[in-house]
């Protein structure tokens, strides 16, 4: 998969882990950043990865902030995105799963490396299981068309 990934400075510790995880695993990584520690404005990013997910030119995104919190706040701004904060794997299944979520998103503060992979790892192996929950989505959007 073509998979784009943001951070903000807090959120650059986990980038090495992941990115070598997701290319060893053969998927194609575009980084778009932050690329140092200097403090970084997580909307920018969130935004990045959001617009390139949305515009599919890449499959999915993953954004990493201290909580994950704040940068898929930006990011579910764009139209189109379902993005999920994670800090276990079982939500992240049941988001692909139930909520078809296109953008997975974590904290360097609250999870460490392991369970990043293990959280980016059932994200990705799962699948969309439409009907009712498609319905559900459906549903959303409307949302966002009646409210944008
Ligand atoms: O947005 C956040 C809260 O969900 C992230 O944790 C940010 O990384 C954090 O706010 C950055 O804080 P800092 O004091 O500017 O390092």
């Amino acid at each position: 998969m073509k998979i784009a990934i943001g951070n903000d400075h807090v959120g650059l510790t986990l980038i090495p882990t992941i990115t070598d995880y997701l290319k060893t695993k053969g998927h194609t990584v575009t980084h778009i950043g932050a690329y140092s520690a200097e403090r970084a404005n997580y909307p920018t990013y969130g935004k990045e990865v959001a617009l390139k997910v949305a515009s599919q030119e890449v499959d999915c995104g993953i954004l990493i902030c201290g909580t994950g919190v704040g940068i898929s706040l930006a990011a579910n701004k764009v139209p189109g995105i379902r993005a999920v904060v994670c800090s276990e794997p079982y939500t992240a299944k049941l988001s692909k799963e139930h909520n078809n979520t296109n953008i997975l998103a974590f904290g360097s503060r609250v999870i460490g490396p392991d369970m990043a992979i293990m959280i980016v790892e059932n994200w990705l192996a799962a699948t969309f299981e439409g009907g009712r929950h498609g319905d559900r989505l459906q549903m959303i959007s409307q949302i966002e068309k009646d409210y944008r």
